[in-house]
């Protein structure tokens, strides 16, 4: 099985190029994909299926030739992935199944549009931007603890779910290797990315990541979404009343991502994303149980 091993902030995903949709897998061979000792080592797995031959993509096929299938490295499904898609465009370009410049993709939350700047003349790789949608904030009092530590969280969804929390000091996350614990109990049914945030200057801020089915990343492009927004809100501005868009800087320990939210609500993310290696999986070593 062809694929191909990439990054965008750090946040690092196999692809899996399936342009046929021949390739099954399931949540155990996703997570063996993943594995960072046993197998190629990723937060998580993008297939590149056409929308078409997929049953959750097939109504968009008409507006967006390519279905981005990501899967968390634990096997779990995700609906929307924002270092993943600039990840998943860079490889429709190299593989010359997208030119640079405009590019609709299919995800489970829905069609995003990207954008693909031309490569530097020394041949740094263009950045990506994507139009992520807009965020929605249901609201509710949410409280994120790590040991004796807790801090009030905002309700963010960006497609997928988290919760945003403003403190002191990133080190006050811990060591991150379990999730943070969430209350109300069962606020979080289908579990949540939770992003720990300060600032770092007027709209920067720097973040640490606790993702679902993934552990810490290195950088969450959704996230750094739901940070921004919860972080403009916190700081009483909202492009929809002022009449003009807000851009922040988010600073994860992966890199750096610009987010924008323009006036009628959509947020825009812009972003490096890198293709590292190409190679083939053991065609021994997949079947093994
Ligand atoms: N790293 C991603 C988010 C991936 C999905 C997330 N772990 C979830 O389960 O919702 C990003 O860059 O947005």
């Amino acid at each position: 099985m062809p694929f191909l091993k990439g990054h965008g902030a750090e946040n690092d995903f196999v692809i899996v190029p399936d342009p046929d949709g021949r390739v099954e897998l399931p949540p155990a061979t996703v997570a063996r994909l993943c594995d960072r000792r046993a197998g190629i080592g990723g937060d998580g797995l993008l297939r590149v299926v056409r929308s078409a031959l997929h049953p959750e993509a097939a109504a968009m096929a008409g507006e967006a030739e390519w279905f981005m299938d990501y899967r968390n490295g634990d096997g779990s499904i995700a609906e929307m992935c924002g270092n993943g898609i600039r990840v998943f465009a860079r490889y429709l370009l190299r593989a010359g199944l997208a030119g640079s410049g405009d590019l609709a993709v299919a995800t489970r939350a829905g069609i995003r549009r990207v954008h693909i700047a031309k490569d530097a003349a020394d041949g740094t790789p263009g950045d990506i931007t994507v139009d992520m949608g807009r965020a929605h904030l249901p609201g509710g009092e949410v409280t994120v603890s790590v040991g004796a530590r807790a801090w009030r969280a905002r309700n963010v969804s960006m497609g997928n779910p988290h919760a945003v929390a403003f403190v002191a000091d990133l080190e006050h996350a811990g060591s991150l290797l379990a999730a943070p614990a969430t209350a109300p109990e069962g606020a979080y049914p289908h579990g949540v990315n939770v992003e720990f945030v300060v600032d770092r200057g007027p709209r920067h801020v720097a973040v640490r990541v606790h993702e679902r089915g993934s552990g810490e990343t290195r950088a969450c492009g959704t996230g750094a979404c739901a940070v921004m927004v919860a972080a403009a809100r916190r700081d009483g501005i909202d492009p929809a009343v002022t009449g003009s868009p807000a851009t922040y800087t988010v600073d994860m320990p992966g890199g750096q991502l610009v987010i924008t939210e323009r006036v009628d609500g959509t947020v825009e993310m812009t972003g490096p994303a890198v293709i590292v290696a190409e190679g083939l999986v053991d065609p021994a070593w997949l079947d093994k149980e």
